[in-house]
């Protein structure tokens, strides 16, 4: 029941006990402060369930009995039906037990000689054994259907989790809320199976409780209540001892993803470098001892509060257990019930007892699993109402006029528009640049031109048809794009690339990636790898083999080529590029916009001198716009960034340089 093992408790105070004296700082410092709303998704029905009592309990119990019979209907309803059959059949055959066990014991008691009193017995002995022989039976075959249902309920709930994932709008992922409630989401799918196999076990208990209940009612009515009250206590201790771990889980749910965060930096190998080049092991080692005295303190807490709660509950069923035994001395002692009837009730008081107990702790469990799964659920509701709809209209295939026209638009959780009313124009057959400083918005208006968000305010239109109005996956069907963050796929060098259009790998065969890949010189990288296009690029793994920056760059532009669509947009394609496969890069970026329509944001000014057009943004608008004549012809951003970037270049201070239109502008229009 408790989740001690993952999850810690909630300190009170922060003061862990003889912590490393090198760690005496505010962790604050080590991870900034954090917005309470933030941990709400990890933690919002922990508190329902640290304020839980019985009749809420009792109260939800058709819901969520509900709800794990719905999950495992739809993940295996043939192995439902054989599971409840099952059960059912092994409560009947337990009760049939049982009543041989009266039958035995009545034969055995019964006046006359020993031999005699066997050979009565002996056809409800071998019943005896048949029945449990048969119960254990039924339980393997039980268990048989279990562990087929169980990852089966995990991939109904998984596969509906990463459909909806992949297909949510990107922009539900610039929402903190939705990352961190996916998170949440993820956790608690796989309560989905915990908790359909806490209702088989809940029917298991309730099957036998009836066989044992059925029983005893059959050998005296006055019984049955009595066995039900005697296992009361140790119900409200389960109980309680539950509420108190959760209590605590929530209360340290900070601390458990700090350390779920510093064990991730410590052991990942993105971060190996940096904490040897900065001596950060110890640190980081420190803060996180810290962080775990803390949980064993409070586990510890926890752990004694249990066992507290677990004493006083099996002492008070002890003591009632001492009433149930004591009226069925009562009863035999005045003959209402004879000896070998009482000798049955002990077992049946024993078998409803342990199914009795069983069933309350399951259903802590159960209801527990409940809320967690509450959360995948509602992740699930949210997500299906953010996929975007289909739409009949479609994009037109391939465009002549692409423009943004007086875009507005807000990220998620911010203040501040990235951009602030643009109006932008592509054409067919034209390079056209987005420059800027930092953050002025340009990666921000490509992603609203690729059709991946949708502005705020103003329109996007392709050939004068608002692609607001259109299906969007007809739109991304005619871009290809090479994005800032492009992935790193952990597959061969040839899928690597063929993921810009898989159905073409599929139309064209394995070597349709080849001319993508020496158009981008991406061929020379792998042509070297131990296994050319087939090599593994899955550095996670044994066999994978790790490339360099700039060429992981390559492949990604290859894979941009690859996609061969009317619409190209290029950001940043050339940042970790060496000067040569850069010049290549650009002569072909110009080359595909002979007759494509072609976006290239770079920082690299000397590689957008050839742009039929560039935009300069700033602060999320378009501060000026012309060819690079032009815009070096006036004061401004793009004369004073090109400027700057050319002075590197020549062996003169930038402040003697003069603005363009004159001799030297002509020496600084060659930067490289
Ligand atoms: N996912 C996001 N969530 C919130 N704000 C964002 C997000 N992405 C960008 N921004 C903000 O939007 C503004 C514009 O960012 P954008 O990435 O478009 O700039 P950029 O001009 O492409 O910058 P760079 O040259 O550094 O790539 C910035 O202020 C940035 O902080």
């Amino acid at each position: 029941m408790e989740r001690t093992s993952e999850n810690g408790p909630v300190p009170a105070q922060r003061k862990a006990p003889s912590a490393p004296p090198a760690a005496e700082h505010d962790p604050v410092l080590t991870y900034g402060k954090e917005d309470d709303d933030r941990v709400r998704p990890w933690s919002r029905h922990d508190r329902t369930m640290a304020e839980t009592g019985v009749r809420t309990l009792a109260r939800r119990l058709p819901g969520l009995l509900r709800l794990a019979w719905s999950l495992a209907w739809e993940a295996d309803r043939a192995g439902l039906v054989v599971m409840v059959v099952l059960r059912v059949f092994a409560g009947v055959v337990e009760a049939a037990g049982l009543l041989a066990v009266a039958g035995a014991l009545t034969a055995v008691l019964r006046d006359g000689p020993t031999p005699q009193r066997l050979r009565e017995a002996l056809p409800a002995l071998v019943l005896v054994v048949a029945a449990e022989v048969l119960r254990s039976g039924l339980a393997a075959a039980t268990n048989l259907v279990r562990v087929r249902l169980g990852p089966r309920v995990d991939r109904v709930c998984l596969v509906r989790l990463l459909d909806l994932a992949t297909r949510t709008s990107i922009m539900a992922f610039d929402d903190p809320r939705f990352v961190d409630d996916l998170d949440a989401a993820e956790r608690g799918a796989a309560s989905g199976r915990q908790l359909v196999d806490n209702a088989i076990e809940m029917l298991t208990s309730a099957v036998r409780i009836a066989a044992a209940g059925g029983v005893l009612g059959v050998l005296h009515p006055v019984l049955l209540p009595l066995l039900v009250l005697s296992i009361l206590p140790d119900g409200w201790a389960s109980l309680r001892s539950a509420r108190l771990a959760h209590a605590s889980w929530l209360g340290r749910l900070r601390q458990v993803r700090r350390q779920y965060m510093l064990r991730y930096h410590m052991t990942a190998r993105e971060c190996a470098a940096e904490i040897r080049s900065f001596g950060l092991g110890r640190f980081l080692l420190d803060e996180y001892t810290i962080l775990a005295r803390e949980q064993e303190a409070e586990q510890v807490r926890v752990g004694r509060g249990q066992a507290r709660y677990r004493l006083t509950g099996e002492a008070v069923s002890g003591l009632a257990l001492g009433v149930v035994y004591g009226t069925l001395i009562l009863l035999l002692n005045a003959g209402v019930m004879p000896l070998a009837a009482g000798g049955t009730a002990v077992l049946a008081i024993r078998t409803g007892r342990s199914a009795l107990a069983q069933a309350l702790t399951t259903l802590n469990t159960a209801y527990e699993n409940f809320l967690y799964f509450g959360e995948y659920r509602a992740w699930i509701a949210q997500a299906g109402g953010l996929v975007p709809a289909p739409r009949e209209q479609v994009a037109p295939a391939r465009p002549v006029v692409v423009r943004a026209e007086n875009v507005v638009y807000t990220y998620p959780r911010t203040d501040t528009p990235a951009l602030r009313g643009v109006t932008v124009e592509l054409r067919r057959g034209e390079v056209v640049a987005f420059v800027g400083v930092n953050g002025s918005g340009k990666s921000t208006l490509a992603k609203i031109l690729a059709g991946l968000y949708e502005p705020d305010t103003g329109t996007v239109s392709w050939d004068g048809v608002d692609l607001a109005g259109v299906d969007p996956d007809s739109v991304r069907e005619n871009i290809s794009v090479i994005p800032q963050d492009y992935t790193q796929w952990p597959m061969s060098a040839r899928l690597n690339i063929a993921v810009g259009r898989i159905s073409r790998l599929l139309a064209d065969g394995p070597d349709s990636v080849i001319p993508a890949a020496r158009a981008t010189e991406a061929a020379e990288v792998i042509e070297k790898l131990p296994h050319g296009y087939d090599t593994s690029l899955a550095r996670q793994y044994n066999s994978g083999h790790d490339l360099s920056g700039g060429q992981w760059q390559r492949i990604a532009c290859a894979r941009a080529v690859y996609r061969d669509a009317p619409v190209l947009i290029a950001d940043e394609p050339s940042a970790a590029l060496d000067a040569r496969a850069e010049q290549t890069l650009f002569t072909l970026i110009r080359e595909l916009g002979r007759d494509r329509t072609v976006l290239l944001i770079t920082h690299r000014l000397a590689s957008v001198r050839t742009a039929d057009r560039i935009y300069v943004l700033d602060g999320g608008l378009v501060a000026d716009q012309g060819n690079h004549a032009e815009l070096m012809s006036r004061p401004g951003i793009y004369r004073e960034l090109f400027t700057l970037q050319a002075s590197q270049y020549v062996d003169t201070d930038p402040a003697d340089a003069e603005p363009a239109g004159t001799d030297r502008g002509d020496v600084l229009d060659a930067p490289r």
